[in-house]
């Protein structure tokens, strides 16, 4: 099993991750994206799915429209790893933003 990240790790690793937030409650790392329609908040899941499957690591998110909320934990951790970290850095690539 994979070892999670302590808390004071996660808050430093987030300090290049602007966009993402911790959820204690959750032990998971979130973030909210907006698009300027559906069409490209959809676009994005469609892209960040295939790079999800490719390293077997897959977000909780929910999409109204042009916003995507996102949630990042590694379960097999019962917690956040890099691999929540490598994954939010390759959404926000995708995103561009
Ligand atoms: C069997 C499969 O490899 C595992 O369930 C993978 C799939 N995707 C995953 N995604 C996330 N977020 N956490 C995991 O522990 C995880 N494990």
């Amino acid at each position: 099993m994979a070892e999670p990240m302590t808390r004071d790790e996660i808050r430093e690793a987030l300090t290049r991750l602007p966009g993402w937030t911790m959820d204690e409650a959750r032990d998971a790392i979130t973030r909210r994206f907006v698009f300027a329609d559906f069409s490209e908040a959809f676009g994005f899941m469609a892209r960040v799915a295939l790079v999800a499957e490719a390293m077997d690591h897959h977000p909780e998110w929910s999409n109204v429209y042009r916003t995507v909320d996102v949630t990042l934990t590694s379960h097999d951790a019962n917690g956040v790893t890099r691999r929540d970290l490598d994954l939010a850095r390759a959404m926000d690539r995708i995103a561009g933003q």
